[in-house]
């Protein structure tokens, strides 16, 4: 990756590129690049320091800016020349890399980790006294046994008995001191390990919610909430167990090391030769596990996408008996999983494996030159047998490290994705800038020679040079064939994307200098086709629309949007749970609960957008008359096919193909028999028939 970023920091003038379906192609003279894909990277470079520009490129409709920060090339893509001109302009920034490549963040770690780190200094502080009660007891262990080995021949048990006694108590003293000490530093690691944890949790959950809408529109759910999950709760039980079992057997080895040279300083030199074959072998392994291990995590991420794509939409999938497709998608992913998992445990069984070899071949070598020092007399038995259990316990220790080598690898790799999600930056902030006071609010809205295309579909403009004036108090139907653009009009004005060029305006300020948080709390109001809701109890769903409401401004809400009677008519009222997504209400009473919300809110500009379309008549009709009251004194923008919801709007708007084709009064297009009149014909004809 690397290579190819510098490759074209030199060719500037000569690279050439297009962009399709999110994958770029780069070409420098004859020579064209692998196919690179391209992830929108949620930056707002206007706020960063510059980064190093490697290289910019213009066609007849596009120009833009190659940059890398942090090792990750960005392709920055404007629209226009005169945008790039402009000052803090938003720019659609895709990031170019692969999933492999994400390396973990020591910085960061040390961000979470900084505000406990008393825990941590704690926790080295216990396990450190660990390490020099370790670093005694071989020795008085050996004390013991050169005390037994003098009795074997000298056979007085009531000596044996004194003498035998103050190494026994040193030694039960030592070891209640050590488990005293183990218990603290363990204790105080799992405190540390929760706190830092639940940071990241909370800040990884921010972060998402924090994300353009554009994010939501190219993630898998799955994913996300596998991050937030799985991956917060790896990096945690990796990190506590690397450090707890790391310093534990860290704080041994330095311990019962230093034994050792006591004990035979020969022996011991002898022994550390073999020390940087380990090191050497451990390296090469490890970034070879780390690589599968990233896989694996990616693949498993995709396997809980799958389920949870299927398991979120049942209905859809029993509807079209797809349970076997949505099973064999399911296995296919899992079993890709598995068998990364499987090389994964492969490679990790062979590390450990080779370890152990090493370890017991390395008790041979003691046993053998032990024997010999002993039979020269350069060792005492007593010696012999505390370098052994020193030996032992270092022994212990490594094969202990050993395994925590999985840990240490899957830790980094879940800990380097969830640090991946925090570190996106929106490009719509959710918070920040100018509010319009109550007095001033009237709810004009002007979009003025707007021309967007989505995000990830950069190569399709779906609003061309858009303008259009919706008067305070009136309302507008926005009318036209599937897919022109009517929805986009709405998701621009909740400023769910913001637009390529041209300007959407509220009473005259641009809707990017408003806080967006104000915006959608206190000045729009958004009824859509499918309304969702939450799985807590039809009151709690209405109070959505305004946390502070008092129940009797839930129930007048209510009421207002039809739903009163119904909630009513339940046995337990404002109280009946909903299940999931409202799975236990009809379509219309969704949708009046869905009103009421949005009504609690007393918005200024109502959005609905196909509000009452999938609703059977006599539904349509309960909700029709529910909205018409609803839209008493406010802007209304209302989106339909329905020529019942629509005749009576105040303007009428036909769009084609992201352009405004027609504009008036339903008797002034019916006259005109254009795009409207052949487009409502069909629901004329049908009661005529
Ligand atoms: N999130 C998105 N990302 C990329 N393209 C999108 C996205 N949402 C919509 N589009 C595309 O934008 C175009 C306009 O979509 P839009 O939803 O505004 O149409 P519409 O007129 O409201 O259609 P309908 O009447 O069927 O709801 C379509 O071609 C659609 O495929």
């Amino acid at each position: 990756m690397w290579k190819f970023i510098h490759s074209f920091s030199k060719f500037t003038n000569q690279t050439r590129y297009s962009v399709l379906n999110n994958s770029c192609i780069f070409q420098y003279k004859n020579f064209q690049y692998p196919k690179v894909h391209l992830k929108r990277a949620y930056t707002n470079l206007a706020k960063k320091p510059a980064p190093k520009v490697h290289f910019t490129f213009s066609t007849c409709t596009r120009i833009g800016i190659a940059i890398t920060t942090g090792g990750i090339l960005h392709v920055t893509l404007l629209n226009s020349k005169a945008l790039c001109k402009a000052k803090n302009t938003r720019m659609s920034t895709y990031r170019v890399s692969s999933d492999n490549q994400q390396k973990f963040d020591w910085r960061q770690l040390w961000h979470y980790l900084k505000p406990y780190i008393w825990y941590l200094v704690a926790a080295i502080a216990g396990a450190l006294a660990v390490a020099i009660l370790n670093i005694q007891i071989p020795q008085i262990m050996g004390g013991v046994i050169n005390v037994i080995a003098r009795y074997t021949e000298n056979k007085n048990s009531e000596t044996f008995i004194h003498e035998m006694r103050a190494p026994a108590l040193k030694l039960i003293a030592m070891y209640v001191c050590q488990s005293l000490c183990t218990f603290f530093y363990i204790y105080m690691l799992s405190n540390l390990g929760e706190k830092m944890s639940f940071q990241m949790k909370t800040d990884l959950f921010s972060a998402i919610l924090k994300q353009d809408i554009a994010f939501f529109d190219e993630q898998r759910t799955g994913e996300i909430i596998n991050r937030l999950t799985s991956d917060i709760q790896d990096f945690k039980s990796s990190f506590k167990q690397t450090v707890s079992g790391g310093l534990r057997a860290g704080a041994q080895i330095v311990g019962c090391s230093i034994s050792l040279v006591m004990i035979s300083p020969y022996m011991t030199f002898i022994t550390l030769l073999c020390i940087p074959t380990v090191i050497a072998v451990g390296t090469v392994f490890g970034a070879l596990l780390r690589g599968i291990s990233r896989k694996a995590q990616a693949q498993l991420e995709k396997t809980t996408a799958v389920a949870d794509e299927a398991v979120s939409n049942i209905r859809t999938v029993r509807a079209f008996a797809m349970e076997d497709q949505e099973q064999e998608l399911f296995d296919t992913e899992a079993e890709l999983a598995m068998v990364l998992n499987e090389s994964l445990g492969f490679g990790i069984g062979w590390f450990q494996a080779g370890t152990n070899m090493f370890l017991n071949g390395m008790v041979l070598v003691t046993l053998y030159m032990g024997g010999y020092l002993l039979s020269t007399e350069q060792l005492t038995p007593g010696e012999l047998m505390a370098y052994l259990m020193a030996s032992q316990t270092i022994q212990r220790s490594l094969g202990q490290l050993s395994l925590l080598f999985g840990s240490v690898v899957r830790g980094l790799a879940a800990g380097s994705r969830v640090f991946e999600y925090i570190n996106l930056q929106p490009s719509v902030s959710l918070k920040g800038g100018q509010t319009i006071s109550e007095l001033d609010l009237k709810g004009n809205i002007e979009f003025n020679n707007v021309t967007f295309a989505y995000p990830s579909r950069q190569e399709q403009s779906i609003l061309k040079n858009f303008s259009l004036r919706i008067p305070s108090g009136k309302t507008l139907a926005i009318v036209g064939a599937s897919g022109n653009g009517k929805s986009t009009v709405v998701a621009l004005i909740e400023r769910f994307y913001d637009v390529d060029s041209g300007t959407i305006t509220i009473d005259g300020y641009d809707i990017r200098s408003l806080d967006p948080s104000w915006l959608r709390k206190r000045v729009l109001g958004l009824i859509s086709q499918e309304p969702i809701l939450f799985g807590t109890s039809v009151l709690e769903n209405i109070r959505y629309g305004r946390p502070s409401a008092t129940n009797e401004e839930v129930k007048e809400a209510a009421m207002l949007a039809n739903a009163h009677d119904f909630i009513s008519s339940f046995p337990q009222g404002y109280d009946t749970m909903v299940g999931e997504r409202g799975a236990t209400l009809s379509g219309g009473q969704k949708q009046r609960i869905a009103i009421a919300r949005a009504l609690l809110k007393n918005p200024t500009v109502l959005l609905l957008d196909e509000a009452t379309s999938a609703l059977d008549t006599e539904s349509e009709k309960i909700v029709q008359h529910a909205l018409e009251r609803a839209k008493e004194g406010r802007t209304v923008i209302v989106i339909a096919h329905r020529l019942s919801t629509i005749q009576n709007a105040d303007i009428i708007v036909v769009l084609h193909k992201g352009v405004i084709v027609e504009m008036g009064t339903h008797e002034e297009l019916t006259e005109k028999r254009g795009h409207y009149w052949s487009l409502t014909y069909q629901q004329q004809e049908v009661p005529a028939a």
